[in-house]
């Protein structure tokens, strides 16, 4: 059967995705139909896509209606190599703003548009910058591998963070190793991570901390994409890793660079315990019908 869809391209700081609607979750892509449409040369090109589903038309929707009946609906991620991954945070924002620019959702300046992921229910705003989204709670994950990468004179220390989907994070010292890395090579963790995961570098931007907000820059390698212009996840866990590292009186609203802009942090508290939040632009920009050759 062939298959044929209309979809959207759409970025969030540089890291871009194919979206498209399939309320009743009917077409089932296989890793390999994924990975075709996300490649630079042969497909569209992208660092993922997101498939628009109903919650009710999917098992692992099921769970987003228990916590919150408003996730309507799911934003059913996949990495462009076909992998699956539990979360994308630039991918929320993006997809708010395509459900809104497709009149598939609304959400009024001061509303909340309730998303449905593999990584729980998310909460998202319009803001200034574009879209705010309560990324809920995250975790140390208790791992400290040694990350080696190539153009890295030796194997640095990282920190193992979750915030949905798994991050390891290594601080350097200098933007010049910051920009020296390749990246074009997969980072070797050791131990290696059992679900691998997105590895973010990161460096201080000078000063660290500017009227109470922190400012860092990271590069990111991130699991089943490589190299990407930006990862809001990688973001957020960037900014609670270097709090983390910096101790007491560390800012709880950090600024990240990334090589395709720039995104907020911030750290608050709830009742359930600490939560995390990013914000930064969504942008669509083209849209097209694709078919598939298999
Ligand atoms: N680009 C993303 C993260 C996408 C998922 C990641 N590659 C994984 O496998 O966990 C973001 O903006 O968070």
């Amino acid at each position: 059967m062939t298959i044929t869809l209309d979809f959207v391209k759409g970025h969030g700081t540089g890291n871009d995705f194919v979206l498209f609607t399939d309320p009743d979750g009917s077409i089932n892509l296989t890793p390999q139909q994924i990975a075709w449409i996300c490649d630079r040369h042969f497909g569209v090109g992208a660092d993922g896509l997101i498939r628009a589903v109903r919650s009710r038309s999917l098992d692992a929707g099921a769970a987003s209606l228990a916590q919150d009946p408003a996730a309507e609906w799911f934003m059913d991620y996949w990495n462009a190599d076909g992998s699956l991954s539990e979360m994308c945070g630039n991918g929320v924002r993006v997809y708010s703003h395509y459900l809104l620019t497709e009149g598939l959702a609304t959400c009024e300046a001061g509303e909340t548009l309730v998303i449905g992921t593999r990584a729980g229910v998310k909460d998202v705003q319009r803001n200034r910058t574009g879209y705010q989204v309560d990324m809920g709670r995250w975790k140390l994950d208790g791992s400290e591998p040694l990350v080696r990468a190539r153009n890295l004179d030796i194997a640095r220390p990282a920190l193992g963070i979750n915030v949905g989907n798994p991050h390891a994070v290594v601080a350097l010292s200098h933007l010049d190793e910051l920009q020296g890395l390749d990246l074009g090579y997969e980072p070797i963790l050791d131990p290696p991570a059992p679900e691998g995961a997105n590895v973010e570098f990161v460096v201080p931007e000078e000063p660290l901390i500017s009227d109470g907000v922190g400012q860092i820059r990271m590069r990111v390698h991130e699991r089943g994409s490589g190299e990407t212009l930006s990862c809001g996840t990688g973001a957020v866990a960037a900014a609670l890793a270097i709090r983390h590292w910096a101790g007491a009186g560390a800012p709880n609203h950090w600024r990240v660079d990334v090589p395709g802009g720039r995104v907020g942090v911030r750290m608050f508290p709830t009742e359930e315990g600490e939560h995390v939040s990013l914000s930064g632009p969504a942008e669509l920009t083209f849209r097209g019908t694709l078919t598939l050759p298999f």
